[in-house]
């Protein structure tokens, strides 16, 4: 389980996280929305060990979050690859940092699945935005992290690539569950993948069970859900 407790986030003179706390299970995902701006990275790289924050503490399993004892994986929304890198490089050097031996099964099935096996000896800079994301998704997944941040991984995606990466997702996902921190502006996607959704508004937060995960998008639960959400994030609920 993760926990953050009292989180705050202060940027120069902005306060752009104020006394956060929630928590998150084992085995699910969590979707965090909001408006652009609001601190939906920021969060994340907080997560990630990558950002500073003013007060607080994040807990995984009762214990102070120690990402060099605790296997975190992140997507980051602007990819974050080295082009110095071949894609290969690129994709196992978390498992280079970290001296742990390729699971070349594994490694295998998610070129395969993702689509980007033969783009292995390419270079970033040779990448489209959705390929370079489908490799900053690899090398998030590929240390079968305990923890899975995904910031906003599939923007760069048109609408029929969005969805079949999105189902790919949950395919992976589903094959050992990591807990799943997942940025997104959109919120069927929200509602279609996650079990918990996490809205970050001006100076206030909610934390929702989604009810309707699974659900079909004109089922009148769902519609409702969609509804309550978008007024949710506007502040007027
Ligand atoms: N290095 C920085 N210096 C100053 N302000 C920053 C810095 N990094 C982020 N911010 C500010 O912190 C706020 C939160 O940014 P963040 O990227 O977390 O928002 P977001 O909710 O993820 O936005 P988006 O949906 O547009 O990606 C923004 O107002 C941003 O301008």
């Amino acid at each position: 389980m993760l926990t953050i407790k009292k989180l705050s986030i202060q940027i120069e003179n902005n306060i752009i996280l104020d006394d956060l706390s929630f928590s998150i299970e084992d085995n699910s995902i969590t979707s965090i929305i909001g408006y652009s701006g609001i601190g939906k990275s920021t969060l994340v790289k907080a997560i990630a060990g990558i950002h500073h924050f003013s007060a607080g503490a994040i807990f995984y399993n009762n214990e102070l979050l120690n990402n060099t004892k605790v296997n975190i994986g992140y997507a980051f929304q602007d990819y974050g690859l080295y082009p110095w890198y071949s894609v290969k490089k690129n994709i196992v050097l978390p498992l280079q940092i970290k001296k742990i031996a390729i699971d070349q099964a594994f490694y295998r099935s998610i070129l395969i699945q993702l689509g980007i096996d033969h783009l292995i000896d390419r270079y970033p800079s040779a990448l489209s935005g959705g390929e370079k994301q489908r490799v900053a998704l690899a090398r998030a997944i590929i240390l079968k992290p305990q923890i899975l941040l995904l910031d906003e991984p599939f923007s760069a995606l048109d609408t029929i690539n969005r969805t079949k990466a999105r189902d790919l997702f949950l395919k992976i996902w589903d094959e050992y569950r990591p807990l799943c921190i997942f940025v997104t502006h959109d919120i069927d996607e929200a509602l279609l993948i996650s079990h918990k959704i996490l809205i970050l508004r001006d100076n206030s937060y909610i934390q929702i069970d989604n009810a309707v995960r699974g659900k079909l998008k004109y089922d009148p639960e769902y519609v409702n859900m969609l509804h309550s959400l978008q007024e949710m994030i506007a502040g007027s609920n």
